[in-house]
C-alpha cells in the first residue's frame, strides 16, 4: 500500500477492466417466492476506478455485489447466469476454496455493519495482522508496524496504543475504520463497500467519506453502494443505476449527473430522498418482470416498453461511455422527448456541496 503511488502507472498494466460482469442473474428462492433479484446485470470496473451503484431499496444492489465473490447466502440465493472476469480470469463458478482466496486478498468487502467483519475476542491489531498473513504477507514486528500504519491511514488516533484494544473499545465510526483497515490489510485490488456509512451518525459519515476519498486516490478500485447522491458526486468516477434487478443507466459521473437519461434516473435525481428510500417492492411482485421494469411508473411508457428482455442499451451522442436501457433512445426513438422533460440540469458540483 504505497501511499505515494502514482495511480497512472497501474493502468499501463492492462487495458482490460479489472472486473467485468456480463449478464449476471441471481434468483432468490424462498418458500413464498421465486424471483430474479438480479436479472441480467452487466458493468465493469477499471483498475483504480470508483464505481457507485445507486437505486431504490430492493433494486438488487447488494445481491449484485455479494454474487461477485459468492458471499450471497445460497440458499435463498441461486446464481444462475453470468460471466464474472476478474483481472483477466473467470471467477464465476469458481470453487468455494478459490473464492475464499480471492476474498480479502484481491477483492475485499466492507459492510454496512462493521461487526460483520470484526471478531470480538481478538484485538484489532491481531485481526489486521491475521488478514495480512493469511495472504502470505509479512509476519512479526514488521506486520505489527504495518498494522499500526494501516490504522493511522484510516484515521485512528494513537494507533500505536489502540492496536492492542478490542473492537468493543472503539466507537461505531472508529469500528468501521478498523473494518476498512482489515479490508485493506491484504492490499486488495478491489474494495466492495455496501453502504459503509449508513450505520453511523452524520458527522462520522462525513469523515468516513473523506477517508474513502483518500483511498480513491490510491490504486485500489472501489465498488460502492450508496443511497447518498452527494457521496456519488464526491467519490465516483462512474455510476451504475439499478431498478428492479436491472441496470437502467450507466456512465461517467459527470454525464450521468448533467444529462440523466433514463426516466427512472431523472426521477431519482429530482426527488432522491423520497424515491431512493422507498420500500422494497421487487420481492412483492409489484414490478413488471419483463421489458422495462420501470414502465408502470414511467411518464413516457408506450407499448414498445413491454415484453421480452429489458430494452437494449443505447449510448448517448455526447458520451459514448454513457448508456441507457430505454426504447426512447433507440435509433427509431425520440430521446429529445425524454431529455427535454428533464427540466433541472444536475451538475456534479451542485449536488456535491
Ligand atoms: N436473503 C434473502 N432472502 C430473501 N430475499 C432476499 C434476500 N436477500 C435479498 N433478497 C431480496 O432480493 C431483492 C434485492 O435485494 P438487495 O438486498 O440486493 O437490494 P438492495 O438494492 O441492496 O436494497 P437496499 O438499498 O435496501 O440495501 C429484494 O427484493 C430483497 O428483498
Ligand atoms: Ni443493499
Amino acid at each position: 500500500m504505497s501511499s505515494n503511488a502514482n495511480s497512472t502507472t497501474t493502468s499501463t498494466r492492462s487495458n482490460e477492466p479489472l472486473l467485468s460482469v456480463d449478464g449476471l442473474r441471481t434468483f432468490i428462492e424462498t418458500e413464498r417466492e421465486q424471483f430474479p433479484a438480479v436479472d441480467g446485470v452487466s458493468f465493469s470496473v477499471d483498475r483504480g476506478e470508483t464505481v457507485c451503484i445507486v437505486g431504490e431499496s430492493g433494486s438488487g444492489k447488494s445481491v449484485t455485489c455479494e454474487s461477485l465473490t459468492g458471499i450471497v447466502p445460497q440458499p435463498p440465493a441461486r446464481i444462475t447466469d453470468g460471466q464474472i472476469t476478474f483481472d483477466g480470469k473467470r471467477i464465476d463458478g469458481a470453487s468455494e476454496r478459490e473464492l475464499r482466496s480471492i476474498r480479502g486478498d484481491r477483492i475485499a468487502h466492507v459492510f454496512q455493519n462493521p461487526q460483520q467483519a470484526l471478531d470480538p475476542v481478538y484485538t484489532v491489531g491481531d485481526q489486521i495482522v491475521e488478514a495480512m498473513t493469511i495472504h502470505g504477507q509479512r509476519s512479526g514486528t514488521s506486520a505489527r508496524e504495518r498494522a499500526i500504519s494501516l490504522l493511522r491511514k484510516v484515521g485512528i488516533p494513537r494507533a500505536d496504543d489502540r492496536i492492542d484494544e478490542y473492537p468493543h473499545e472503539f466507537s461505531g465510526g472508529m469500528r468501521q475504520r478498523v473494518a476498512i483497515a482489515i479490508a485493506l490489510a491484504a492490499d486488495p485490488d478491489l474494495l466492495v463497500a455496501d453502504e459503509p456509512t449508513t450505520a453511523v451518525d452524520v458527522t462520522v459519515q462525513a469523515k468516513l467519506i473523506e477517508l474513502l476519498r483518500d483511498l480513491t486516490d490510491d490504486d485500489t478500485a472501489i465498488l460502492l453502494i450508496t443511497h447518498d447522491l452527494r457521496v456519488v458526486a464526491s467519490l465516483a468516477d462512474s455510476v451504475v443505476v439499478m431498478y428492479g434487478g436491472t441496470i437502467v443507466e450507466r456512465g461517467p459521473v459527470d454525464t450521468v449527473f448533467s444529462t440523466p437519461a433514463h426516466p427512472y434516473t431523472q426521477a431519482l435525481f429530482d426527488s432522491y430522498d423520497g424515491l431512493s428510500r422507498r420500500n422494497d417492492r421487487s420481492a412483492r411482485g409489484e414490478l413488471p418482470s419483463d421489458g422495462c421494469r420501470f414502465r408502470a411508473e414511467c411518464p413516457y411508457a408506450e407499448p414498445a416498453c413491454e415484453g421480452g428482455d429489458q430494452p437494449d442499451f443505447y449510448t448517448l451522442d455526447s458520451d459514448a461511455d454513457h448508456s441507457v436501457s430505454c426504447v426512447h433512445f433507440s435509433p427509431d426513438g425520440d430521446p429529445e422527448r425524454v431529455l427535454d422533460a428533464s427540466t433541472e440540469v444536475h451538475s456534479v458540483s451542485e449536488v456535491s456541496r
